[in-house]
């Protein structure tokens, strides 16, 4: 089975990493997107790691996993250069209803990063269920290119425009006029 590709409200969510190393800081880079409420622990962290902990004040706890550390963290991400380590996280976060993302091995993945594009609210996101993360990247990187300088602001646009005519068919048709109109422009669709 696939992955559901799913955008989730991390509003009041507590997020747990991990390991503190290479991919613990692209992880964290690409979380400190949507999220601050990170959460380290990790005997030993990279230079990125500790700008990210100071820059937003994340609490960092240094030491080693112990059991039961995932109880209260809605997603965590493990990213420790460890399989075993990597199981028995995963299979805590089954008893603690965590979602569980493992950077080394998909079987302990409740759900994988994609690679993703983000302009604004416009978020696009690439993934290959974990089969090339270099093509997802590359396709990311080819298609950024081919965006529109303006999206972000043409979808603020759109986005007032809905918020401030009275919902109906008038408005759908509009909004919709106005979006094929805008793709068919920058894309000759
Ligand atoms: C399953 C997944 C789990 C997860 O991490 O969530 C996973 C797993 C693994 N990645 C590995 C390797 C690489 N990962 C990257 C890069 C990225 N990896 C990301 C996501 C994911 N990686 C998830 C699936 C994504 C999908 O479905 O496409 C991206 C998209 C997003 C992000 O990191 O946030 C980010 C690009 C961000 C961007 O720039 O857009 C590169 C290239 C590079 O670093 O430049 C390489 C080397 C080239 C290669 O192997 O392709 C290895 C082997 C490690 C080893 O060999 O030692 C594993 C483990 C395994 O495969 O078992
Ligand atoms: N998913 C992805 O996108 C990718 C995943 N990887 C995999 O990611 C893994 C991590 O790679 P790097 O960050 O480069 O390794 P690294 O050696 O730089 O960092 C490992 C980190 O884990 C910490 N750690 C080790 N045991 C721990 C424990 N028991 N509790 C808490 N922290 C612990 C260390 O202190 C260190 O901070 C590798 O196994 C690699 O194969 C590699 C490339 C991409």
């Amino acid at each position: 089975m696939s992955f559901f590709p799913a955008y989730l409200k991390l509003d009041n969510k507590k997020i747990l990493v991990v390991g503190g190393g290479k991919i613990a800081g692209d992880k964290i880079s690409h979380l400190l997107d949507f999220t601050h409420n990170i959460t380290i622990i990790a005997p030993e962290i990279d230079e990125r790691v500790q700008e990210f902990i100071t820059t937003h004040s994340l609490p960092y706890h240094k030491r080693s996993y112990q059991t039961g550390d995932v109880e209260g963290f809605f997603i965590v991400i493990v990213a420790v250069d460890d399989l075993e380590v990597q199981k028995t996280i995963y299979e805590e976060c089954q008893k603690y209803g965590a979602l569980c993302n493992a950077v080394d091995s998909v079987e302990y993945c409740d759900f994988i990063f994609p690679s993703y594009i983000k302009k604004g609210e416009l978020i696009i996101a690439f993934s290959t269920s974990g089969a090339s993360p270099a093509l997802s990247k590359y396709l990311r990187r080819a298609i950024e290119k081919l965006l529109p300088a303006n999206i972000a602001s043409f979808l603020q646009e759109l986005k007032t425009l809905r918020a401030t005519l009275p919902k109906g068919k008038e408005r759908m048709e509009l909004l919709d006029k106005k979006a094929k109109e805008y793709i068919q422009k920058h894309f000759k669709g």
